[in-house]
């Protein structure tokens, strides 16, 4: 793929709450195999953002390209079906099942008719199988026997994404995936976001924690009260003065 093409192209994105503009006017490109880091101050829209490519939120101008084709208010589980995988902040594994049948169960899901259905018609040695490959991906294969609710936070946001990448998504978004973890658990999180990159995963990850989407991210885009302020790898985002100002707020002392 030339990298003038992303993979997924978001051009003039708006989404208006009655009058409160919480993106108006948001472009950027993701192109294959990048990781890209959405930062930006509290209300700066980036859930909002994250919540409209994946299709919570029909956009109030704008569009969303995924390979070319417009996803712009499809439902989400059309986008998901089209290759944009995504974590909840909040995880919601089924708490009763264990860590492997969880994965197995998702990767049933393109066959769904009612949840008992779903799990015998998933419980195929070839899932199995794939399943636990994916729990080695992200690193909890030695926890496959487990009940999920047993997991600690970290080990339920890997288990959310072994299961987000059961559907074989084209893009990976990561809704905060170090909320709440200590600073082990975080670096550990971060070990395994880089394995993932290196076996070529597309990643679109909303972080509060500054170190870990500077740690991750080959390209970060900042936004702020809705707009996009600035875009570019680590190293010059953590230099840029806009970016600065609209972390430590504006010296306003000119009169
Ligand atoms: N469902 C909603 N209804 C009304 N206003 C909303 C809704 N969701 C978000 N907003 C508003 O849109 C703006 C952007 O919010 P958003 O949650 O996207 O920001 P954020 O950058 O994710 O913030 P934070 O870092 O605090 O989570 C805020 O002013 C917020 O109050």
């Amino acid at each position: 793929m030339e990298k003038d093409n992303g993979i997924l192209e978001v051009r003039n994105l708006k989404k208006y709450f009655g009058g409160l503009k919480a993106l108006d006017g948001v472009s950027f490109k993701l192109f294959e195999g990048e990781t890209l880091g959405i930062i930006g101050p509290n209300g700066a829209g980036k859930t909002t953002l994250f919540n409209t490519i994946c299709g919570v939120y029909p956009p109030t101008g704008g569009s969303i390209l995924l390979r070319g084709k417009e996803i712009h208010g499809l439902k989400s589980h059309q986008i998901a079906r089209m290759g944009i995988a995504r974590t909840f902040q909040i995880v919601h594994p089924f708490r009763d099942l264990t860590v492997l049948d969880n994965v197995v169960m998702a990767l049933g899901k393109n066959n769904y008719t009612g949840f008992i259905n779903i799990f015998k018609i998933s419980h195929t040695g070839e899932n199995v199988e794939k399943a636990r490959q994916l729990l080695k991906r992200v690193g909890i294969l030695d926890y496959q026997y487990e009940k999920a609710e047993n997991l600690s936070l970290g080990y339920k946001r890997r288990l959310e994404i072994a299961r987000a990448l059961a559907l074989d998504p084209v893009i990976l978004m990561l809704d905060e995936p170090c909320a709440g973890l200590s600073y082990d658990a975080t670096r550990e999180f971060m070990e395994m976001i880089y394995r993932l990159k290196e076996q070529g995963a597309t990643i679109v990850i909303v972080e509060h924690n500054m170190q870990v989407a500077m740690g991750v991210s080959d390209r970060i885009v900042v936004l702020n009260y809705g707009e996009k302020i600035a875009e570019g790898p680590p190293e010059r985002i953590k230099q840029d003065p806009y970016v600065i100002e609209a972390y430590l707020g504006k010296d306003d002392e000119s009169a």
